[in-house]
C-alpha cells in the first residue's frame, strides 16, 4: 500500500469510528456497504465501532453491527469487550443485546442473568464426541486420516510456535502435526494418546461442504527428548513452554480451551500410574479417558469406580464484597508479583457445598465471616485440572485477621481504586492478575454490575 492508499484508509476507519460514536446509523451503514472491512477495525486503544456504541448507548448502531456479524468478543487496551463497557455505563438495553440471552430461555429462567460468560481456557472448540471413544476401528480409521490434527506435549507443555522477533504482539500458536510426522511416536509404548475431539461444524459453511466430516484432533505425550522433538518442526521458533500458568495464556481462545482439556487429562495419566486401589500396573482405555487396573482379583474391576476416570478439583474463587456495598475484599500471597493482589480461593473439601466452602476459605484466609453466597461463572484451571468456581459473596463482618501461613496481607479496598486499576488508571495502588484468570473476571464483574445503573 502506497501512503497516500494509507492515509486514505485511516480516514475511513477514523469516520466509520466516529459515526458509530455520535450513533448516526445512516452514515454507519453506508460506509460498511462501501467497505465491508470496517466493521472490526480499531481506533485508539484498540476501542472498535461497537464498542464506542455500547459506550455512548447507541443501540440502533450496535444493532446494525451485531446483525452484520461484528466480534462481539475483542477487546480493547483496557481489556473490556463491549459488553463490558455497555455494563460499566449502565447501558443495559446494549448489555441485553450483547449478552446473547434467547427470549425462549429468559422465559424458563426468569430473573436471572442469562449472559454467558466465558473465561478462558473455556471455550470448547471440539465436539468431544464421548460416544466414540469405545469405538475402536472409527478411532484408528481416523488416526491415519490425512486431515487428523496431532499436538504434542512434552512434560505437560505443548510444543508451540513463538512469534518471529520482528512481528508485534506476543501470541503462541500450537504447532499441529499430520500423521506422518508422528506415526513413530504412535507405535511406542510409552505414548499416550489422547482423543481430543471433532472441530465443530461452522454454521455459515454452506450444506454442500457438510458431507465432508471436519478433522479430529488428538493429544500425544511422549518422553521422548524434547529437543529431539522440536526437530520435527520445520520452524524454528517453537519450543515446550517452561512456565505453563503464565505462558499459556498466551494461546488464543479457541487453542487455550483444547489445551485445557489435553493437559488435566495428560496430567492425570502422568500422576496415576498405578491403581489407587491395590496398587498393580493399570492400562489406558476409552481413547485415554479410562484407566483400567491390570489385576483381575482387583475390587476397582467391580462396578464403576471414581478412581479409573481423570479427576477434576474443584476451587472457590470469591470476590467478598463489603456490607457497605462500596469495597471489596482482596489479599496477596507471598509469591505473587509485587503490588499483586486477587479474589480469595481455596479447594472444596469432601461433603462441602460450594456457599461453605466460600464461607470456611474466607473466613480462614481472612477472618472475615460470609453470608449470602451467588455463584456467577466458572473457569477450568489446567494446572493440573482445578475447576474454579467464581462467586460474588456478601461480607457480615469487616476485621481482617489474615492465615499468615497462607496469605501474607488483606485489604478492602474501594470500588474506585478498583476501577482505576482495572482498567489502568493514573498510577494504580495495586494490581490485578491478568484478564484470563476468573478473578480479574470476577473483579470486572463486580465493578461492572452497579457502577452506573
Ligand atoms: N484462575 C484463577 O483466577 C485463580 C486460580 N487459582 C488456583 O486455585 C487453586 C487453589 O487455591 P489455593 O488458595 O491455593 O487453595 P487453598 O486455600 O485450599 O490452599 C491450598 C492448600 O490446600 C490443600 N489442598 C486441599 N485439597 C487440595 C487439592 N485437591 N489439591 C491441592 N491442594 C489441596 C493443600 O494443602 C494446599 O497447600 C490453586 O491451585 C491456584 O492455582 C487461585 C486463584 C486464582
Ligand atoms: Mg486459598
Ligand atoms: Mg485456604
Ligand atoms: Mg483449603
Ligand atoms: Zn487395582
Amino acid at each position: 500500500m502506497t501512503s497516500f492508499q494509507m492515509s486514505a484508509k485511516e480516514d475511513m476507519v477514523e469516520k466509520f469510528l466516529d459515526a458509530a460514536a455520535r450513533g448516526d446509523l445512516t452514515q454507519v451503514s453506508s460506509l460498511l456497504s462501501l467497505v465491508p472491512s470496517l466493521i472490526n477495525q480499531t481506533g485508539y486503544s484498540g476501542w472498535t465501532a461497537l464498542m464506542l456504541a455500547a459506550r455512548n448507548g447507541h443501540l440502533h448502531v450496535a444493532e446494525k453491527l451485531v446483525s452484520l456479524g461484528c466480534d462481539k468478543s475483542s477487546v480493547n487496551s483496557s481489556s473490556q469487550t463491549a459488553l463490558d463497557i455497555a455494563k460499566f455505563w449502565g447501558h443495559r438495553h446494549i448489555a441485553g443485546l450483547l449478552s446473547q440471552s434467547e427470549g425462549s430461555c429468559r422465559r424458563i429462567l426468569p430473573g436471572g442473568d442469562l449472559s454467558l460468560q466465558e473465561n478462558y481456557f473455556g471455550r470448547e472448540t471440539l465436539d468431544r464426541l464421548s460416544g466414540r471413544r469405545t469405538d475402536e476401528v472409527w478411532l484408528e480409521t481416523k488416526q491415519k486420516d490425512l486431515a487428523t490434527v496431532y499436538l504434542l506435549f512434552s512434560n505437560l507443555s505443548p510444543m508451540v510456535s513463538t512469534p518471529q522477533e520482528d512481528s508485534e504482539g506476543g501470541d503462541i500458536k500450537l504447532c499441529r502435526f499430520r500423521y506422518e510426522a508422528v506415526k513413530d511416536l504412535l507405535q511406542k509404548p510409552s505414548t499416550v494418546l489422547i482423543f481430543l475431539g471433532m472441530e465443530k461444524m461452522k454454521s455459515s459453511s454452506s450444506s454442500s461442504s457438510q458431507t465432508e466430516e471436519p478433522p479430529v484432533w488428538f493429544a500425544i505425550s511422549t518422553d521422548e527428548d524434547a529437543a529431539e522433538l522440536l526437530r520435527r518442526c520445520r520452524e524454528n521458533t517453537c519450543l515446550f513452554p517452561k512456565t505453563p500458568n503464565r505462558d499459556l495464556l498466551k494461546l488464543s481462545e479457541e487453542e487455550a480451551g483444547v489445551v485445557a482439556q489435553a493437559r488435566s487429562v495428560l496430567a492425570w495419566h502422568s500422576r496415576y500410574s498405578f491403581c489407587s486401589t491395590c496398587g498393580s500396573s493399570t492400562h489406558l482405555e476409552e481413547a485415554g479417558y479410562k484407566r483400567s487396573c491390570l489385576n483381575p482379583e482387583c475390587r476397582s474391576q467391580r462396578g464403576v469406580h471414581n478412581t479409573c476416570y481423570p479427576r477434576v478439583d474443584p476451587v472457590v474463587i470469591m470476590l467478598v464484597i463489603h456490607p457497605d456495598g462500596n469495597q471489596c475484599l482482596l489479599g496477596r500471597k507471598k509469591v505473587f508479583p509485587a503490588g499483586m493482589f486477587s479474589c480469595l480461593a481455596g479447594f472444596v473439601e469432601p461433603g462441602e457445598a460450594i456457599e461453605e466452602a466460600v464461607r470456611r476459605e474466607v473466613e480462614e484466609e481472612s477472618g472475615v465471616k460470609v453470608g449470602p453466597v451467588q455463584y456467577v461463572s466458572c473457569q477450568p484451571w489446567p494446572m493440573p485440572s482445578n475447576l474454579m468456581i467464581g462467586c460474588l459473596a456478601v461480607a457480615v463482618t469487616t476485621d481482617i485477621k489474615v492465615d499468615e501461613k497462607e496469605i501474607e496481607e488483606a485489604r478492602w479496598f474501594p470500588r474506585q481504586q478498583v476501577i482505576d486499576s482495572l482498567f489502568r488508571g493514573a498510577s494504580p495502588a495495586f494490581f490485578v492478575p491478568p484478564r484470563q484468570t476468573i478473578a480479574h473476571q470476577l473483579i470486572k464483574h463486580w465493578v461492572g454490575m452497579n457502577s452506573n445503573l
